[in-house]
């Protein structure tokens, strides 16, 4: 898969690391940084990091930053990107079949490089079931997406 790779200054050692498992599994990856420890603001990453995935040049976003939950937040309000708290391997796969996630953030400073690996080979491993039910709800999402952008434009 094509992984747009991204992290704050506080993901920065386990962003290395992840890095270097989505290689070994054999995975094309684009590094959006950080790459010193010098402080950067999480939601300038992870827009730079999901933009790839929202025009369709990379199929899937790994964002590393402290907690992981400041980069969920920041990736969920970007049209198109539906992004899983990965800190467990039961969300990083089911989050892709039952709500087609197609970004995973993770909290450096509460996860190690184990449980990275495994929530990552999850999360990359899993398909979107696309039932009757998965399809319909995601569905609504796109629509509260479209919602909130009509809205926008009707009080500008
Ligand atoms: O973990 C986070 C909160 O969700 C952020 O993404 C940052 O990593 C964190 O806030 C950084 O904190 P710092 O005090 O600037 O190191």
């Amino acid at each position: 898969m094509r992984i747009a790779l991204g992290n704050d200054h506080a993901g920065l050692a386990l962003k290395d690391h992840v890095r270097k498992v989505l290689e070994e599994l054999g995975h094309e990856v684009t590094d959006f940084g950080t790459h010193d420890d010098q402080p950067v603001d999480f939601p300038d990453i992870t827009r730079a990091t999901c933009e790839p995935v929202r025009t369709g040049r990379a199929d899937r976003a790994v964002l590393v930053c402290g907690t992981g939950v400041g980069a969920v937040i920041a990736a969920n309000k970007i049209p198109g990107i539906r992004c899983v708290l990965g800190h467990d391997t039961y969300s990083a796969h089911q989050g892709v079949e039952h709500d087609d996630t197609n970004a995973i953030a993770m909290g450096a400073w509460l996860i190690g490089p184990a449980l990275a690996r495994e929530a990552l080979v999850a999360f990359l491993g899993a398909r979107f079931d696309n039932d009757e039910a998965t399809a319909r709800r995601v569905a609504k999402l796109h629509e509260m997406e479209r919602d909130a952008a009509a809205e926008l434009t009707r009080s500008a």
